[in-house]
């Protein structure tokens, strides 16, 4: 009750006059001219395109334009935090101190791409007919972008480390799908902020509907089915930028990527058995043939988390770049790869994988038939009730 009646003073706070949040970073520019670089000039006219928006972009939106502005003028955050009842600075400080030592230009160009996504999706959005289906222009909790060549899925809940909520995994078959069909070559995953993904929300387990505990984790195991089987039919190339910390499913799934590129702040986190549950991603037979059963068994029984060097030593990361230039680096690549002929590409990836498919599918079903009993077990409910009581979320 008390969380809702938080959350409702904010919208309140927050609604009125559209723009209130995103407003403040561009009174607030001081923009350093000595340190200007090649994209200042698409900075500023970014936060120019900010005041033209028609439509108010959403809280979460707003916070994450506020943070990476911050971020990418004056660095990592190094203000005291705001008080808890201080909620919209708290929100703002979140928000910030969540992108940790984010390089500045890295900031400037997530804004940039950020700004540059609204203004298409919200634009576009206002020309569809009544009943399109808004997904296919706008999307709460990605960023989703084509150019190049290249089709970039973004995860975009940087302020809860892009944990997968029941829409994230909902809006990334969605815009598979979509890259799929697109004219796009390539298709990149990677996530905005500091962390890659931090796994499944473990927020999904608490709105228990009518039919009780059973329902809801038979309904979670039919999206998860849906989800993996998504990454295993996916037809182009598909890339992930594991830009840091990967958590859980986000680490599991890497196993039906073409390609896995890696920053050196990046590290893979499969803590299944702490929480009670049991390997997804069709990882208990893509890590054993990968990196050896014993090695595999070390990351999803025993939880051993690997560093970037470790993953790639494995077999599980294709490259390691250091981060300080990663997104330089593997975008020159990726556009280099986006110019090769396309159906080639698809054909090439389909003999690599094709004779597999069968097999993952089978072994998607058999993993998400497990899960589904794992998590109506005492020690994985245990264990979700100690993550979410630790900051008191219960
Ligand atoms: C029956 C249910 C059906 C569900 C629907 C289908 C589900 C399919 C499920 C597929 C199976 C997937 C399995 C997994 O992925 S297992 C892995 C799950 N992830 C975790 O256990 C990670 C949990 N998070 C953490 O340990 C830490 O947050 C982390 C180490 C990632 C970062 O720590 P740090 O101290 O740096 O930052 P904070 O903890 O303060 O995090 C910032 C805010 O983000 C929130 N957060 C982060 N991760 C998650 C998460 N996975 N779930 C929910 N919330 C998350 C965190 O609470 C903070 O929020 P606040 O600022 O609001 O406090």
């Amino acid at each position: 009750v008390a969380m809702a009646h938080l959350a409702g003073r904010l919208a309140q706070r927050w609604c009125p006059s559209s723009l209130q949040v995103i407003s403040f970073p561009v009174v607030q520019l001081h923009l350093n001219r000595t340190a200007m670089r090649a994209s200042q000039k698409d900075f500023e006219n970014a936060m120019n395109q900010v005041k033209l928006l028609k439509k108010d972009p959403g809280n979460e939106v707003k916070l994450k334009l506020y943070s990476l502005y911050k971020q990418a003028t004056e660095g990592p955050c190094n203000m005291p935090k705001p008080g808890v009842f201080d909620l919209i600075n708290k929100a703002k400080w979140d928000a910030w101190n969540a992108l940790g030592n984010l390089p500045k230009e890295t900031a400037r160009q997530n804004y940039v791409d950020l700004v540059s996504s609204l203004s298409s999706s919200l634009e576009s959005s206002s020309q569809v007919e009544p009943g399109t289906d808004r997904k296919s222009t706008g999307y709460e909790t990605l960023m989703v972008t084509s150019e190049d060549g290249i089709t970039k899925i973004m995860l975009n809940r940087p302020t809860k480390k892009n944990a997968l909520n029941v829409e994230m995994y909902h809006e990334i078959m969605h815009a598979l799908k979509a890259a799929s069909k697109d004219d796009s070559a390539i298709t990149v995953l990677t996530g905005n902020g500091d962390y890659y993904s931090s796994g499944n929300d473990l927020t999904n387990f608490t709105d228990i509907p009518p039919g009780g505990v059973e329902e809801k984790a038979k309904n979670g195991a039919i999206l998860l089915r849906e989800f993996v089987g998504c990454f295993i039919d996916f037809p182009k190339p598909l890339i992930a930028l594991v830009n840091g910390p990967a958590v859980g499913i986000s680490v599991t799934l890497l196993g039906l990527f073409d390609a896995v590129y890696a920053s050196d702040r990046a590290t893979f986190h499969t803590p299944f058995s702490h929480l009670g549950q049991s390997p997804e991603g069709c990882s208990s037979y893509t890590f054993p043939k990968i990196m050896s059963p014993a090695k595999a068994t070390e990351m999803l029984v025993f939880g051993k988390k690997l560093t970037a060097g470790e993953a790639c030593a494995q077999g599980l990361v294709t490259e390691v770049f250091p981060d300080s230039t990663f997104q330089k680096e593997v975008w020159t690549r990726l556009k280099a790869f986006a110019k090769l002929p396309p159906n080639a590409m698809r054909i090439s990836k389909e003999i690599i994988r094709n004779r597999e498919k069968e097999k993952l599918h089978a072994v998607n079903a058999e993993e998400c038939s497990v899960l589904q009993g794992r998590w109506l077990s005492d020690e994985c409910m245990n264990a979700v009730v100690n993550f979410l009581s630790r900051k008191s979320k219960l």
